[in-house]
């Protein structure tokens, strides 16, 4: 039987999109095997990198090669193209797109814009940029459903850690009524470090090296992206239809060295908690400082380490943990919803 070729646009190739792009390039011969498909990158966009478009596929490794080399896309290729991420979206050749540009936390745009692009083309679309699920869920669900194309967005909170995809599989017939946890990796390793005496400055580079601080790193302190992944929690799994700015949200931008200090002469630990549920008959979220007991759970979530615990009437308190994630887990995250995807689209072949 012939292959068949499955086209992909990635828009945003920052710490996910090459994560992402390599962990492809790894596993394009596995995904040949088990689907009989060939996945084709088409188009990559970024916004001061240039663009790359090519309907027979981009070679990765090289785009790869010349970030690496030049910080740029090569302007002399024939595949580089002077076009935004919405030209991509709505004229480019492809089969799935990819979302993949930083979190704007005051609209979710114009990831959304670029999202409902495709999802009106008949597209399918996924997402690892929290902004579209926080502002928008419902509208593009239903946008999905009514084209009959799929929308997953897995990365969106704990990275490829099943969170969307473990209530949807194996929760079946349970009605989540609430969602707690630790869901932000900076804060937590920002005030683990500082606690060490490291300065601010420092720990964020560190935590900007290693891909999982957001661009604008007020973004984390300041408990916006926290809010993001409780809003989308609630979105999702509670059908809240809330934004970030219905969350009640407190970052850590005020905590200092001696206030957590302080905690630990009371025998507790800061750490920056997430809630959503509902409370005297409405839905509530809000993200805070909160000092919890040295021995408790919350305190062994370390580093980038999250975790999320979801409460249901059938199935009691769910608690999931993510081990001290890197940027390929969150390449992963994209990566399973790819292959989701692809298992969807084989079934119905
Ligand atoms: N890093 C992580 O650990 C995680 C990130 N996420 C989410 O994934 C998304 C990407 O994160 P990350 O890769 O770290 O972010 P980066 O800032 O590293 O990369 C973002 C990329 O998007 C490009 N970009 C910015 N604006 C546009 C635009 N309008 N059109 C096209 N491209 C654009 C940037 O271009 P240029 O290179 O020119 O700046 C860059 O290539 C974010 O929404 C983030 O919240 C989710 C889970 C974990
Ligand atoms: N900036 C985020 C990255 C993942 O969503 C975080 O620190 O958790």
């Amino acid at each position: 039987m012939m292959a068949d070729n499955i086209k992909i646009a990635i828009l945003g190739f920052g710490n996910v999109g090459k994560a992402f792009a390599k962990l492809l390039t790894e596993k394009q011969e596995e995904i040949f095997n088990k689907f009989n498909l060939n996945v084709d990158v088409t188009a990559v966009s970024t916004r001061s990198k240039g663009c790359l478009v090519n309907e027979d596929g981009i070679d990765l490794i090289s785009t790869l090669n010349d970030l690496e080399k030049y910080n740029h896309f090569d302007e002399g290729k024939r595949d580089y193209k002077e076009i935004s991420s919405m030209e991509v979206a709505e004229n480019v050749n492809y089969d799935i797109l990819f979302e993949l540009t930083p979190l704007q936390i005051f609209s979710g745009q114009p990831a959304t814009d670029h999202i409902k692009a495709a999802l009106n083309r008949r597209k399918h679309a996924v997402s690892a940029n929290k902004g579209p699920i926080a502002w928008s869920f419902e509208s593009l669900r239903d946008l999905a459903k009514k084209n009959e194309v799929l929308f997953y967005y897995e990365t969106t909170v704990m990275d490829g850690t099943p969170v969307f995809n473990l209530v949807d599989e194996t929760l079946k017939f349970c009605k989540v009524t609430e969602v707690k946890g630790i869901l932000n990796s900076t804060t937590n390793f920002v005030l683990e470090e500082i606690a060490k005496g490291k300065l601010y400055d420092e720990v964020i580079e560190e935590g900007k090296k290693r891909g999982f601080v957001e661009e604008d790193p007020s973004m984390d302190i300041e408990g916006w992206d926290a809010a993001a992944k409780t809003a989308a929690l609630l979105n999702v799994l509670m059908g809240a239809d809330i934004t970030p700015y219905d969350v009640d949200r407190k970052g850590i931008e005020d905590i200092t060295y001696e206030q957590i200090k302080e905690a630990e002469k009371r025998g507790n630990v800061i750490k920056l908690l997430c809630y959503g549920g509902i409370e005297n008959g409405k839905v509530t979220a809000r993200v805070k400082p909160e000092e919890v007991d040295k021995n408790s759970m919350l305190a062994a979530i370390t580093g980038t380490t999250s975790i999320v615990s979801i409460t249901t009437d059938l199935m009691g308190t769910v608690s999931i943990v993510e081990h001290e994630p890197e940027i390929e887990q969150t390449a992963y995250g994209v990566f399973s919803d790819l292959i989701r995807v692809l298992n969807n689209i084989s079934l119905t072949n």
